[in-house]
């Protein structure tokens, strides 16, 4: 799915209106009626609603929903935030409407706001995506006393306060809602980490914009959809054999941490490698061959970290259809030898994890040998380690883009809604995926997952979108069968579903 800009969406809105062709007023009054499919599926008539609204388009789907909801027996009490003396056009079309069903409460200062209880529902649709400066005045204190009461609250669109598509100020003041509901897609706000207290749950509700208009509107951004995870996996025909699933080879394991190695191999078998070798110091050899007996295992010339050396003859780095490296290894002199010379002779994409990005940033001069397409999968420090220190998200997603473009590389910048920058200078955020996965040991079943997914012949973007999506959607279901909190990464490579 497509994250679009502001602008971008204002004129999808434009685009709709002209070519469906709609009133602008019916179309709000379908954002309306379509928040409330919402809202009735999840609240029952029980709760008394408050409703604040600014004077803008947002505060008029505000007025539209609040009629909607009177009609269908809700009580609701509506208030409107008179924080300029302008209102728009639709506005004041559904304050024409909704005065004639009941009364209005204006407010133009504190004394005006009123008390909120804990068994409300607020509705927010103060600002939505007009907002261009930070909230001051009237606003400002509506927000803050929303934000301290006890009620649940729904942001209309987007929380009031919170800009769609550019970065916020320490001090702004913004809603923070319980759900955001928000119209046709996702704003790109809602997909970084500084700003998830002003988001909530939330979720997005179809209002017809212009299908055609969104899919010719050029974006760098995307949003992966369950739907689209679906499509990108290929089914097994039915004469296929081992060798049709390609061969991987894992470059795992350090005195100490062989488990990682163990996860990654598990999570590679899991994710239908056809055939895995697993090069572990000689310390791992038992450990592998009895945790993951599916797997071949070189065992390295040396006990205790990677050389790259294997008293076992095998095939060379080449002859593999794809190669894991980084769970475990540490960052021995031997090991950074290790990688110079796996990156000199392979040529296909590799996945690059952990230490092994560690060793990049702190050997620069390998940042060059990396080749094409190969999948880099840091966590949020190890990325600034291979890059730079960020201001704020957007700062980091143009470091991020600009890094995977220069390199043309794919890198897996890990977190909730993980982005996935593509050669391309693309990002694609992923939408499965939840806090129970931020535990030991998930990374290496990640990297296990990509390897195998490119031993396969996906392309490295692909293998990356589905990768990352499959990883969440196990730690959904784990989630879901056993909580979050004691989630183990065995849990989440025993959870993974290919069908
Ligand atoms: N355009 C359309 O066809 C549709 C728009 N919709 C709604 O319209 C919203 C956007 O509406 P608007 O563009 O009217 O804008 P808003 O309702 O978000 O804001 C109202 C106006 O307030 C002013 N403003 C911005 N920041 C301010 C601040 N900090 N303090 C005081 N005033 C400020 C701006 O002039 C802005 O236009 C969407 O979020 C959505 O809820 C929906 O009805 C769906 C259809
Ligand atoms: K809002």
């Amino acid at each position: 799915m497509k994250i679009l800009s502001v602008e971008q969406i204002r004129q999808l809105d434009q685009y709709t209106i002209q070519h469906e062709p709609i009133a602008p007023i019916n179309l709000m009054e379908r954002a309306a009626q379509t928040f409330v499919d919402w809202f009735t599926a999840r609240f029952t008539t029980s709760y008394p609603v408050k409703l604040f609204c600014g004077l803008g388009n947002n505060g008029g789907d505000g007025l539209a929903i609040a009629r909607i909801l009177m009609q269908q027996g809700y009580t609701i009490e509506v208030n409107i935030v008179r924080y300029a003396p302008r209102e728009s056009d639709d506005f004041m079309h559904n304050h024409r409407r909704l005065k004639l069903l009941t009364t209005l409460n204006y407010i133009e200062q504190p004394n005006n706001i009123p008390a909120i209880r804990h068994n409300e529902i607020v509705i927010d649709a103060i600002f939505g995506s007009g907002l261009d400066r930070p909230v001051d005045g009237i606003a400002k204190s509506v927000i803050e006393t929303i934000n301290r009461a006890p009620a649940k609250v729904v942001s209309v669109d987007i929380a009031s306060g919170l800009y769609p598509d550019k970065p916020n100020g320490p001090d702004d003041v913004i809603i923070e809602p319980d759900y955001t509901v928000t119209f046709q897609l996702p704003k790109i706000g809602f997909l970084l980490p500084r700003n998830s207290r002003y988001v909530g749950q939330w979720h997005i509700i179809d209002i017809k914009l212009s299908k055609r208009f969104i899919d010719q509107t050029p974006t760098p951004y995307f949003y992966t959809t369950p739907e689209e995870a679906r499509l990108l996996l290929r089914q097994r025909e039915r004469f296929s054999h081992k060798g049709t699933f390609g061969h991987a080879l894992l470059l795992v394991g350090s005195y100490g941490k062989i488990g990682a190695g163990v996860l990654a191999a598990r999570a590679c078998l899991r994710s239908g490698v056809g055939l895995l070798t697993v090069q572990a110091p000689r310390c791992g050899y038992a450990v592998l061959q009895t945790a993951v007996p599916e797997a071949m295992c070189r065992p390295d010339t040396h006990q205790y970290v990677l050389s790259g050396q294997s008293e076992i003859e095998g095939i060379p780095y080449e002859e593999f259809t794809a190669i894991g490296v980084g769970p475990g290894i540490g960052k021995a002199p031997e090991t950074a030898n290790m990688l110079r010379t796996l990156l000199s002779q392979y040529r296909n994409p590799l996945v690059i994890d952990a230490d092994a990005l560690n060793l990049l940033a702190e050997n620069r001069d390998l940042m060059s040998l990396i080749p094409e397409h190969s999948i880099l999968t840091p966590h949020p420090k190890e990325f600034e380690r291979l890059t730079q220190k960020w201001e704020n998200d957007y700062d980091k997603l143009e470091i991020l883009c600009d890094f995977a473009r220069r390199y043309r590389i794919v890198v897996v910048l890990k977190g909730a809604h993980t982005a996935i920058a593509t050669p391309e200078g693309d990002i694609h955020f992923n939408s499965s995926g939840n806090p129970g996965l931020s535990t030991g040991g998930t990374g290496d079943v990640l990297t296990g997952i990509l390897t195998a997914l490119l031993a396969q012949g996906y392309d490295s973007v692909e293998a990356a979108v589905l990768g990352v999506y499959q990883h969440g959607l196990a730690g959904d279901l784990v989630g879901r069968q056993r909580g979050q909190i004691g989630m183990t990464a065995t849990d989440v490579l025993d959870a993974l579903r290919w069908s």
